[in-house]
C-alpha cells in the first residue's frame, strides 16, 4: 500500500479550501495515529500520548500558524505568524501546524507547499516566553514536534521552506522538515541550540545526518555557526538563493514560482505518487529509533542548568 493510501486510510476527506483557514476545529482528526505513532506502536516502544500532549501545548498561547490552499495552482502556503517574536513557536502554534498538516495530507488537488514566516522572518526557534514556562515538558514537546515534522516531511506534496530574516534553533530544524530550502540573500541560518544549553528538540539531528551526512551534521550542531545565504548555498544547506534585488514582500511569490515551475508543473496525482514512493523508500525502523534517542538526549538538557544559564544570558545569535 502506498504511503499516501496509508495516510488517507480512515481519515475524513476535506474538500478544496481556498481561503485563509484556522483549523482549530480539526482536533478530532488528530486522533488517527500518524505513521510515526503507528511505527512506535508496532515496534513495541512506549507510545507518547500525543492527544494529551496536544491539549497541554495548546495552553501555551500566542501567535498562530495559518494555511492557504489554492486548488487552482495546487500550491499551499503555511505561514508562521508571531511576528513580534520573530515567528518563534508557542505551544499553540505547534498544535495549529499539526492540524494543518492533517488537512494537507488529505488535499487531493495539492502538489506543493511553501512554509514561510510572517513579516520577513522565517522563525527564531521556540518562543522563549513559552520555553521558560515549559521547562518541565521538553521530551513531551519533542515527541509532538517529531510526529508533526515527520508528517510534514512525508506529505505527498513537494515542500519548500522560504528562509527570510532569521532562521535559528528550532527554526532551522523546521527548515530541514521540508524537501527544499530557498533563502533570501540577506537571511541568516543557524543551528544555535548548543549555545542555548540544548541539543535538537525537533528532529534535526536525525534529518541533518540523512540530508548531509554525519560530519556536516556534527559541524553544524557543535559550531552553532550562523550562515549567510552565500555560505549556506556553498554548504548545500539551501537549494536556491533569491536575487538581492527583490523586496522581502516579493519573495513569497518568487518562491512559489520557483516551486511551481521546477517541481509542480505536472499532474497532481503523479506528483503525489512520486513523492509518496520516495517517502516509502525512505521509511525505515532506524528513523523511529533515531528520533526516540534524539528526544531522550534532548530531554536530559531541557530545563537543565546550561539551558537556564543561556535563558538568563539573553543571547543574540548574530
Ligand atoms: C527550541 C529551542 C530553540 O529554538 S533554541 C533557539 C531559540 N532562539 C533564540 O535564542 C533567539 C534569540 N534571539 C536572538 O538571537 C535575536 O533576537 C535575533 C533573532 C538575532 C534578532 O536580533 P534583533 O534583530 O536585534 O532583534 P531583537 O532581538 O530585538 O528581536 C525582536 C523581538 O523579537 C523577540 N524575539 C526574538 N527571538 C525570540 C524568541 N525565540 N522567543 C521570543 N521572543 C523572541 C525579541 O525578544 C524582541 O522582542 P522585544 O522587541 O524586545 O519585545
Amino acid at each position: 500500500m502506498l504511503m499516501m493510501d496509508l495516510l488517507k486510510a480512515g481519515m475524513p476527506a476535506i474538500s478544496g479550501i481556498t481561503s485563509l483557514l484556522r483549523f482549530t476545529a480539526l482536533k478530532n482528526l488528530l486522533s488517527v495515529p500518524s505513521m510515526l505513532t503507528a511505527r512506535l506502536m508496532s515496534s513495541g516502544a512506549s507510545q507518547p500520548d500525543l492527544l494529551a500532549i496536544r491539549d497541554e501545548l495548546e495552553k501555551f498561547e500566542g501567535g498562530s500558524v495559518d494555511l492557504e490552499m489554492d486548488d487552482h495552482s495546487g500550491i499551499a502556503v503555511m505561514m508562521l505568524n508571531n511576528p513580534k517574536r520573530l515567528n518563534s513557536l508557542t505551544g499553540k502554534m505547534m498544535v495549529d501546524m499539526a492540524n494543518h498538516i492533517t488537512a494537507l495530507e488529505n488535499w487531493s488537488l495539492g502538489k506543493g507547499l511553501v512554509l514561510v514566516g510572517a513579516s520577513g522572518n522565517f522563525c527564531s526557534g521556540g518562543d522563549l516566553t513559552f520555553v521558560r514556562k515549559a521547562l518541565h515538558y521538553g521530551e513531551e514537546m519533542a515527541a509532538f514536534q517529531h510526529d508533526t515534522l515527520t508528517r510534514l516531511l512525508n506529505l505527498p506534496l513537494v515542500s519548500v521552506a522560504l528562509l527570510q530574516g532569521h532562521t535559528l534553533g528550532g527554526g532551522a530544524e523546521l527548515s530541514t522538515a521540508c524537501d527544499f530550502r530557498v533563502m533570501s540573500s540577506s537571511a541568516r541560518l543557524g543551528f544555535v541550540q548548543i549555545r542555548m544549553g540544548l541539543t535538537t528538540g525537533w528532529g534535526a539531528t536525525t534529518r541533518l545526518v540523512r540530508l548531509f551526512g554525519r560530519q556536516k551534521a556534527l559541524a553544524y550542531l557543535t559550531s552553532a555557526k550562523v550562515f549567510s545565504a552565500e555560505e549556506a548555498e556553498k554548504e548545500g544547506l539551501v537549494d536556491h538563493v533569491l536575487s538581492y534585488a527583490l523586496q522581502p514582500e516579493e519573495e513569497l511569490s518568487v518562491c512559489k514560482d520557483w516551486l511551481a515551475t521546477n517541481y509542480c508543473k505536472h499532474d497532481a496525482n503523479l506528483t503525489q505518487a512520486v513523492k509518496a514512493s520516495i517517502v516509502q523508500c525512505d521509511l525505515s525502523g532506524d528513523l523511529v529509533d533515531s528520533l526516540r534517542n534524539e528526544r531522550q538526549v534532548f530531554g536530559k538538557f531541557w530545563g537543565g542548568p546550561a539551558q537556564k544559564a543561556a535563558l538568563e544570558a539573553k543571547i543574540k545569535h548574530k
